[in-house]
């Protein structure tokens, strides 16, 4: 049999995501292990919010105990330039696998990806930051306007979790459609919590509790308040219109509906949001009613229109036979209206939250990037 080649795998981040991509990774690294020629997929690096477990001689760390292995660790915490550094020393190429909310980390992707490390990632941080930092990540990524040498860069799971929005919308834009306007619902947990809060049959939770439902379900931000805040969706309808061709400057340069309450602007912390929420009950109540009232329900949705360079995100009362009212669980839908599909727009639907969805849409840009690779 062939020698085959030998990928060395970082993983950063093992919370919700990051635990089922670790499960996902030991199946591929089977599957992978077995064709002729083989690709060798060898985990060296595996980093929390506190520790890191890393092989020093870029031998390959079980990916089965390596969780029990990390929880073990008592070295100091190295800084994260020391270790892309350490990545950028292996003796092959390197894919680097945020599955953080991190800022700070996001930052750095230019550097890493200068260093020949390529990148995927859930983390929506670093393409929906400023639109110079998201101008130097492709201008640094191999699949963008980088030389030839640096790493790749794929984030398809930033938007939509594992479906296929982002690929899709790259392929409209390639393929040389014209977006004219993109809506739809745009999060797991948003979903989640009015399709529990009103459905379309009636009756329904109430809201601070359906909150703590979708948190334990791991459909929301590590701060559920970045949700509620209308944050998360903002950055996602940002990545969208960057990749339709509008230079959209932040997530903060639209208009952007909180449901965070005024009075809880100040939390210290999410678990203190949460638990002061249910105070605050009566004011969804009230929204909910006022749909209710013209036979509609109450939904979280977003849109982009092109021609007008218009992104606005918030709460909106569809009648109950929309198909947005209609959603179920953490469902998104996202309906990309173009010059070619005319007045039927192209529509993707399906779960757009969860740790196993999303770590699909994680593991499908890694096969991307080791095609590439080769
Ligand atoms: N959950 C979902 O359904 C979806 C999530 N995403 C995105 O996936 C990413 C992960 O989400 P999720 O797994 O739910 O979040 P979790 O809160 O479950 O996990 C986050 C992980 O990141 C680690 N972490 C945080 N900060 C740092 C840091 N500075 N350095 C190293 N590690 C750090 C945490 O460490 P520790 O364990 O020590 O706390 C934890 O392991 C987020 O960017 C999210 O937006 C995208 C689509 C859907
Ligand atoms: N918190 C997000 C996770 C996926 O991006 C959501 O609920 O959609
Ligand atoms: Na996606």
């Amino acid at each position: 049999m062939a020698t085959g080649k030998t990928i060395y795998i970082a993983v950063v981040g093992v919370g919700g995501v990051g635990q089922a991509f670790l499960g996902q990774l030991a199946q591929l690294q089977q599957r992978l292990a077995k064709k002729s020629p083989p690709t060798n997929l060898t985990l060296i690096l595996v980093r929390r919010s506190t520790k890191q477990l890393s092989s020093p001689d870029y031998k390959p760390i079980n990916i089965g105990t390596a969780l029990a292995e990390l929880d073990k660790v008592t070295t100091p915490f190295p800084q994260l330039i020391v270790s892309v550094n350490y990545l950028a020393k292996a003796p092959g190429k390197v894919v680097l696998v945020d599955n953080t909310s991190d800022l700070d980390f996001a930052t750095v992707y230019p550097l890493v990806l200068s260093k020949g490390i390529s990148i995927v990632t859930p983390n929506k941080k670093a393409f929906s930051h400023t639109f110079s930092l998201w101008t130097r990540i492709f201008e640094a990524a191999a699949n963008g306007s980088g030389p030839e040498g640096n790493g790749f860069v794929f984030h398809e799971s930033s938007v939509g979790a594992g479906l296929p929005v982002l690929s899709t919308l790259n392929e409209l834009v390639e393929t040389g459609d014209e977006v004219i306007k993109i809506e739809g619902v745009f999060s797991g947990t948003m979903s989640f919590l009015f399709n529990s809060f009103q459905p379309v049959a009636g009756g329904g939770g109430t809201f601070a509790a359906e909150v703590k439902k979708a948190k334990d379900l791991g459909y929301t931000e590590p701060d559920p308040r970045d949700d509620l805040n209308g944050l998360d969706v903002a950055r996602k309808l940002t990545i969208l219109a960057r990749i339709a061709g509008l230079p959209v400057e932040s997530p903060t340069s639209f208009p952007v509906q909180s449901l965070i309450p005024a009075e809880l602007k100040d939390c210290k912390s999410g678990d203190e949001f949460l638990a002061q929420l249910p105070e605050f009950d009566n004011r969804m109540d009230e929204v909910k009613a006022k749909a209710a009232k013209e036979g509609k329900v109450v939904r979280f949705v977003g849109s982009i229109n092109v021609g007008s360079k218009e992104v606005k995100v918030g709460l909106e009362s569809f009648d109950k036979s929309h198909p947005i009212a209609a959603l179920k669980g953490s469902d998104n839908i996202i309906s990309f209206y173009t010059k070619r599909y005319g007045s039927n727009p192209l529509i993707i639907q399906g779960a757009g939250a969860g740790g196993e969805v999303t770590a699909m849409g994680v593991t499908g840009d890694l096969i991307k990037v080791i095609k590439l690779l080769r």
